[in-house]
């Protein structure tokens, strides 16, 4: 199914995040984790391509098009271009066609640590225009954004200008970064829409569960923390069965929010943890 249809049909749109093992070997465990994540009835499971640290391969695709042939879950595929030829990118494409995939979040991706990156593409919106020119009628394209501006970006308004190129070039559906305040991702769809911007926007969540997940998750996202948020970190952060439940209650709070203020879509970073998605899934399930 193409996802932008979704979101014409149903709100909120309730998605999940995934990510490929780190170790090529552990390929099959991903397979427990999205055989419990069924549990919490996603619209759709996207798979990330080279996040965090992980596999950019051909693990993406391939766990992508299980999550539709095995489990019937609509699946969206990752793809990055910053780090990838011209080759590359072309070759990834078709394999995703091929393998029957009909969504494509396509990313510019992390610049790495070594700064070793390929010229060819710099930006998300021209890896959409070659989805786009290879794969036109096939495949459906998401793209990402920013609730508090990309830490590239000047201003937020810079960012949301850069933005509609991304939808100039057949971006049908937003999902957004993670964020710990709502607010923020109110004033941030009030701006992309005054600035003309149409198309559906997901929420992007993830819960905090551990203290350890804390530091890197803002530094990947550059989210602010507001007070409440910090200080549940610090009443719990050293008991970790406290600060799981706090954490998933955080996370419920922020959803419940967002959906009765009418959010076109929710999605979870579960991080591969199916535990924690189920616990979220309990708790917001009566308005799904
Ligand atoms: N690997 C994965 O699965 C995931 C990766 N991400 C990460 O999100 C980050 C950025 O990715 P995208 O949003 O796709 O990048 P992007 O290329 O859309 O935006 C990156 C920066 O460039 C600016 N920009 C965008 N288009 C431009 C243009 N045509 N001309 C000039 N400036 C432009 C933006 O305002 C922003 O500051 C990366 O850090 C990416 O890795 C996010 C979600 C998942
Ligand atoms: N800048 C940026 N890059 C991304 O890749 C990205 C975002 N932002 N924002 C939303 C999600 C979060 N993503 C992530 C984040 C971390 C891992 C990851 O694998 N982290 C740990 C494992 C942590 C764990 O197992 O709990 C690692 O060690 O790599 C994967 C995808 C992908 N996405």
């Amino acid at each position: 199914m193409k996802i932008p249809e979704l979101y014409e049909h149903k709100k909120p749109v309730f998605s999940l995040e995934i990510f490929p093992p780190k170790k090529k070997g552990n390929i099959e465990s991903i397979y427990d984790t999205v055989e419990q994540l069924a549990h919490c009835n996603p619209d759709f499971i996207s798979v990330t391509y080279g996040a965090g640290g992980n596999l950019a391969d051909n693990s993406t695709c391939e766990i992508a098009s299980r999550i539709k042939k095995q489990y019937g879950i609509e699946s969206v595929a990752h793809l990055t271009c910053v780090n990838s030829s011209k080759e590359d990118v072309e070759e990834m494409i078709g394999r995703l066609a091929e393998a029957d995939i009909e969504n494509v979040l396509a990313l510019r991706g992390d610049i790495s640590e070594d700064g070793e990156m390929k010229h060819d593409f710099h930006h998300a919106n021209e890896l959409a225009i070659e989805v786009q020119r290879k794969c036109r009628d096939n495949l459906e394209i998401l793209g990402a954004c920013y609730p508090e501006g990309h830490y590239e970006s000047k201003s937020l308004d810079e960012d949301i200008q850069n933005l509609k190129y991304k939808i100039g070039a057949g971006v049908k559906v937003l999902i957004t970064q993670l964020f710990f305040d709502n607010q923020c991702f109110y004033e941030f769809v009030g701006k992309a829409r005054m600035m003309g911007i149409k198309v559906p926007v997901s929420a992007g969540i993830m819960p905090i569960v551990n203290s350890r997940q804390i530091e890197r998750t803002v530094a990947l996202s550059g989210a602010s923390l507001p007070h409440d948020f910090t200080k549940m970190i610090s009443l719990y952060e050293n008991n970790p069965e406290k600060l799981f439940e706090a954490g998933i209650q955080y996370a419920v709070d922020q959803i419940r929010d967002l959906i009765i203020n009418g959010v076109d879509g929710i999605h979870l970073y579960t991080m591969n943890n199916p535990k924690v998605a189920l616990k979220v899934y309990e708790k917001i399930e009566d308005l799904l």
